[in-house]
């Protein structure tokens, strides 16, 4: 055994773990093409990530014209699910140094979660197609634990903590909803600062800020 302070150390996975902003943007983009929306820049896509596909839909759309009604995006959103699963691994890929640190991570003997919004059934297959699946002991989507359960709500979480040994857990993200559901879980949780964080980040509410994924561990064993 070793003194590392942490046994389950969790991790969001868009602007978390894998930077999936240009196949997102190809997704969010062909769908409100099919309402004759203009494409988004990709780094103007960033900020809509975070509360689920859907939500990013429903803002995508908002920027580009003006909201649908809800009854618009239900007939949408399966287009723009269809389409990405279609297109989920064409440029998504780790943030630098995520190989190792999950490496480091699991040599220490700790446990690692992956707690999302995304659909699970799209998480399990975009971490399929990068061979990054059998790492975690869990993948917990927005949808797993049924409806109003995705973060900032605390329930994937708590659920990743009753699915995992006992002792300390951490959660890393990149926006408030990960801040805001760690905060309600009463964990600790690491922001990134190369995701998608909707608010600057002294504002997320994070326990630290890290810059690159060197900088975890180190940080995890101060916290
Ligand atoms: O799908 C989203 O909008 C967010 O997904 P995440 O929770 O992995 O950041
Ligand atoms: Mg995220």
């Amino acid at each position: 055994m070793t003194n590392f302070p942490f046994a389950i150390v969790g991790f969001d996975l868009d602007g978390t773990l894998l930077n999936t902003l240009g196949d997102l943007a190809g997704a969010v983009n062909y769908t409100i093409g099919l309402e004759g929306r203009a494409p988004i820049p990709v780094d103007e896509v960033r900020p809509l990530v975070g509360g689920g596909s859907r939500k990013m839909l429903a803002k995508a759309l908002e920027v580009t014209g003006g909201a649908l009604p809800a009854s618009r995006i239900d007939e949408l959103f399966p287009r723009l699910l269809e389409y990405y699963e279609a297109h989920i691994a064409i440029e998504t890929k780790l943030y630098p140094g995520g190989a190792q640190m999950l490496d480091s991570l699991a040599s220490r003997g700790v446990q690692l979660a992956l707690v999302t919004n995304k659909l699970e059934h799209l998480a399990v297959k975009l971490l399929g197609e990068l061979g990054l699946s059998d790492r975690f002991y869990t993948i917990i989507g927005g949808d797993s634990l049924g409806p109003n359960t995705a973060k900032p709500r605390p329930d994937t979480l708590l659920e990743m903590r009753r699915r995992g040994v006992a002792g300390r857990a951490a959660y890393v993200g990149d926006t408030t909803y990960d801040t805001g559901a760690a905060r309600a879980a009463g964990l600790p949780c690491v922001a990134v600062s190369f995701g998608f964080n909707d608010l600057p980040l002294a504002e997320l509410g994070a326990t630290a800020v890290i810059d690159h994924f060197d900088e975890l561990i180190p940080t995890l064993e101060r916290l």
